[in-house]
């Protein structure tokens, strides 16, 4: 499509859009009066309409039965998170019964941690890419620790080439063919929060698997944003953000998928708790704990289900529109703001930004400014943009397709234009 960097065009995209209906059924924030361009679906997605009547449903039931309501509301608080199953597996392409919704990410990751780092002398190594999100380095860093290891010897670091800003799949997997039998584990994120970057997970989780390791993925910023096949691509376990592209809510739940192959095998050290007992003889109180021999065994605490309604209600829509529409959109959107991007460039003489996002992307571009820095993003910010800034000069833009519309990427084109010119 030949794009054209003009209202009327971006108005004429908006509608032709199939989701345009969907815009209207989220709350914006307000800048100046005005609905925010709100680029930051993949720090905070924003809120469905939908979510307040399921929280205020739970709180009703709770008003009106009190403990009764964990097996009388309406929706049953003891098996609310099962009603979340089925529709993040079809967004992670997993079977419902690899899929539990539960705690939050970097919490989920050390629970599955203990289950699939199990180091021993000659194999122990850890690989994910360089500059993976600080939370993640924690946790692998502590994980190494726990286990009486020393990091430096065991922590990988995938690298970008010199002068590159993405990482090479071929890279990857000749670490991983280095590392080869001392290799525990592969964990990276299958989209990149910094540079945007979506990772060929089936092939690194090939070649994790051929060498004989476990391989994990932490998909904050994929769920919800990319097509994923976790199944088929026969990945042992993940775990994702539901606040981002998902629009749950501030901190909300996660959940962790783990592979089918998995589940029956009673061998598998898990850190347990009551609730991923057996649900048929939970309530009897004994004291073995019995595994359902599903994703359901890693469950620990009894589930928040206040927290939980508004992820339901999100997952409705996500249900009811589906991943193809949503990534047809993406892609458009994706593109277009590529393209007003450019044409900036083009036209504005004391432009210096860079689009550091490889083609292999999802919903987020990172621009990074060589020029103008942080009084750039003040400028977006006060001027109706909410955009987030990552350190050192990073402006990452994620037009998250559910809500943003052609529109806002030509509005923000304007903004952007006024304020580079203003900075000069
Ligand atoms: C890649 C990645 N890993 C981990 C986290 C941490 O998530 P949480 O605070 O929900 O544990 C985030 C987001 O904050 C993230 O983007
Ligand atoms: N969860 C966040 C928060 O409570 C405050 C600020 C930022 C966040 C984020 O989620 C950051 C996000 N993971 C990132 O990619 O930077």
């Amino acid at each position: 499509m030949q794009f054209k960097n003009t209202l009327e065009f971006a108005k004429e995209l908006d509608v032709n859009d199939a989701l345009k209906g969907y815009r209207d059924q989220f709350y914006f924030p307000k800048i100046n009066g005005k609905d925010a361009i709100y680029f930051t679906g993949n720090s905070l997605g924003l809120q469905p309409k939908t979510a307040q009547k399921f929280v205020d449903d739970v709180m009703q039931d709770w008003a009106q039965l009190g403990v009764e309501g964990h097996f009388y509301a309406e929706k049953s608080w003891w098996d609310y998170h099962e009603r979340l199953a089925a529709p993040m597996a079809t967004l992670l392409g997993a079977k419902t019964k690899e899929v539990c919704v539960m705690n939050t990410l970097t919490v989920n990751l050390h629970f599955l941690m203990a289950s699939f780092y199990r180091p021993t002398a000659k194999r122990f190594k850890i690989i994910c890419e360089e500059k993976a999100f600080p939370s993640d380095q924690y946790m692998l860093t502590s994980q190494v620790k726990f286990h009486g290891f020393n990091p430096k010897d065991t922590i990988v670091e995938v690298k970008k080439r010199e002068g590159e800003h993405f990482w090479r799949t071929e890279d990857v997997v000749a670490k991983i063919n280095e590392v080869g039998d001392e290799l525990a584990l592969v964990l990276i994120g299958g989209v990149n929060y910094y540079n945007g970057q979506v990772f060929d997970m089936e092939t690194i989780t090939k070649a994790g698997k051929d060498v004989g390791a476990f391989v994990g993925w932490d998909l904050a910023h994929a769920a919800g944003n990319i097509e994923l096949k976790l199944n088929e691509w026969n990945a042992d376990f993940a775990s994702w953000c539901s606040y981002k592209y998902i629009n749950s809510g501030p901190g909300n739940a996660s959940g962790i998928y783990v592979n089918e192959k998995h589940l029956a095998d009673d061998s598998i050290p898990r850190l347990e708790g009551w609730w991923g007992s057996k649900k048929e003889t939970r309530f009897l109180m004994k004291p073995e704990f019995e595994s359902s021999h599903t994703a359901d065994s890693w469950q620990v605490s009894n589930p928040p289900v206040l927290a939980m309604a508004p992820y339901l209600a999100s997952l409705e829509m996500f249900a009811e529109v589906g991943m193809p529409a949503l990534i047809k959109k993406r892609n458009v959107i994706v593109a277009y703001l590529e393209f007003v991007l450019q044409e900036i460039d083009k036209e504005v003489e004391t432009a210096n930004f860079e689009i550091i996002t490889p083609k292999e992307r999802g919903t987020q571009l990172s621009v990074l400014l060589h020029g103008q820095g942080k009084e750039l993003f003040n400028y977006l910010m006060k001027n109706g943009v909410i955009t987030d800034w990552r350190e050192p000069n990073v402006i990452r833009l994620a037009p998250a397709p559910f809500y943003c519309s052609f529109e806002d990427m030509y509005r923000f084109g304007q903004i952007l234009k006024e304020g580079i010119l203003q900075s000069n």
